[in-house]
């Protein structure tokens, strides 16, 4: 079948050597250590002239090296010299310099004469690095486990695609599903260790974001924190869903300096459209959205198909009463219920998607059926 992705790629669709597919297999694995979230996760192999594969990298999350500068890196750390080798890539070198710098330019600078990857980037901003390549006279070839690389990331296709950031959903909840007590206490339902992982995964995205019910109830500041209190170096917008106006002295507006007047971090989102609210965040650069609920603002993303991830924290504690951890989805028989799968891909380091942190459990779920795999939209850089 030709897709859109097919037309605007360049170079061959093979035929591939059987080391070709052992190294993008390597890649796979090793893209599977990495995170998602702004980014997605990537990894690269390179695979000597003799078909020997030499040095596997991958991509640690946004504002990290990419996967084959990480690859590269190892090979000039370990002297290896790189005539003859092939590049094999789990998605398009990019081309543009965001965060950090184009690896089609580090490729070709490092004289590599041949690149295969898997999927294209199809990104407005970082795509087309195929073509860049080609044009410079390196082999390219794509195509290569397509279906494999493209799994990995199908929510973030997905999100990008949609133009909208890439959503994380986290709940903390009882044994018997509730997320808060029933006069509204809701802190803490789950262990230190748990919330320690909440305040990782906090300071890896671009924004938080919660509804009024939950400003109104707990007043929470929405910083991301060490065990200690002490903030972590690098801070999240602060973003509130509520049509109410947010009080002056909202804990939310300060972050992690009470005292001072206004840290530029705080959001206020005045709308109940999650679709809205989405627009608003990426107009000012956010790319990856943590939903904190409570349970009416996460119905609102999950009734619209707009969670990408959820991190579910389940607590040996039983409340009976109490708010349940989702308001209701108009699902009326099981026939209709939604179904998650394990999302391969997580902490750092390739943590099990479903394990136990301190006495609780972690589920790390995506959405059991994957989008319908269209052929990504086709970027500007190739419109006419
Ligand atoms: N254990 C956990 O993981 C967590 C538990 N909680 C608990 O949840 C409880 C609060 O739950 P809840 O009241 O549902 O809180 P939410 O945080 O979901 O806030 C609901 C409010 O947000 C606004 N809002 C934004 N989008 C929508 C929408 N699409 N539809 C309707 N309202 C919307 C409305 O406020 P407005 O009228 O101002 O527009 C609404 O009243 C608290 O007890 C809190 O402790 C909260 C977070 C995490
Ligand atoms: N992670 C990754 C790529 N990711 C691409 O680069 C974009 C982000 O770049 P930056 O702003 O520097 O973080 C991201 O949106 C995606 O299009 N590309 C690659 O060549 N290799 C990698 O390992
Ligand atoms: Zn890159």
């Amino acid at each position: 079948m030709t897709t859109a992705d097919d037309a605007a790629a360049p170079g061959s669709r093979g035929p591939f050597t059987a080391a070709e597919e052992t190294a993008m297999r390597a890649a796979l694995d090793a893209a599977r250590l990495g995170v998602r979230g702004a980014n997605p996760v990537v990894g690269a192999a390179l695979l000597g002239a003799d078909g020997t594969l030499l040095h596997v990298g991958h991509h640690r999350g946004a504002g990290t090296e990419h996967a084959e500068v990480d690859a590269l890196r190892q090979a000039h750390e370990a002297g290896t010299p790189l005539h003859g080798t092939t590049m094999v890539v789990t998605l398009e070198p990019c081309r543009h310099t965001g965060r950090t710098g184009p690896c089609a330019e580090a490729i070709l600078a490092a004289g590599i004469p041949r690149v295969v990857y898997a999927v294209a980037d199809g990104t407005e901003t970082a795509g087309g690095g195929g073509a860049f390549l080609a044009e410079h006279g390196v082999s390219v070839a794509h195509g290569l486990l397509e279906r494999e690389a493209r799994e990995l990331n199908d929510r973030w296709f997905l999100a990008q695609r949609r133009r909208r950031p890439f959503v994380s959903l986290k709940i903390a909840q009882s044994l018997d599903g509730r997320v808060a007590a029933a006069d509204g206490t809701s802190q803490w339902i789950t262990g230190a260790p748990a919330r320690a992982e909440g305040h990782a995964l906090r300071t890896r995205v671009d924004a938080i974001l919660m509804g009024g019910g939950t400003l109104r109830l707990d007043d929470p500041a929405l910083t991301a924190r060490a065990e200690d209190g002490t903030p972590l170096a690098r801070q999240p917008f602060r973003a509130v869903m509520s049509t109410r106006p947010v009080p002056d002295d909202a804990r939310v507006r300060r972050g992690v300096a009470p005292d001072a007047p206004d840290d530029g971090l705080f959001v206020h989102l005045p709308t109940h459209d999650p679709h809205e609210a989405l627009a608003e965040l990426r107009s000012r650069g956010v790319g990856h959205v943590l939903v904190e609920g409570g349970p009416t603002v996460s119905a609102a993303f999950l009734a619209e198909d707009l969670v990408d991830e959820l991190w579910l924290y389940q607590a040996p504690v039983l409340l009976g009463e109490g708010a349940a951890a989702v308001a209701p989805l108009g699902i009326g028989t099981l026939a209709d219920a939604r179904r998650w799968r394990s999302d391969p891909v997580g902490l750092p380091g390739g943590v099990p998607a479903v394990g136990s942190v301190g006495e609780d459990c972690r589920w790390h779920l995506a959405p059991a059926a994957p989008p319908v795999i269209e052929p990504p939209a086709v970027p500007d850089h190739h419109l006419i």
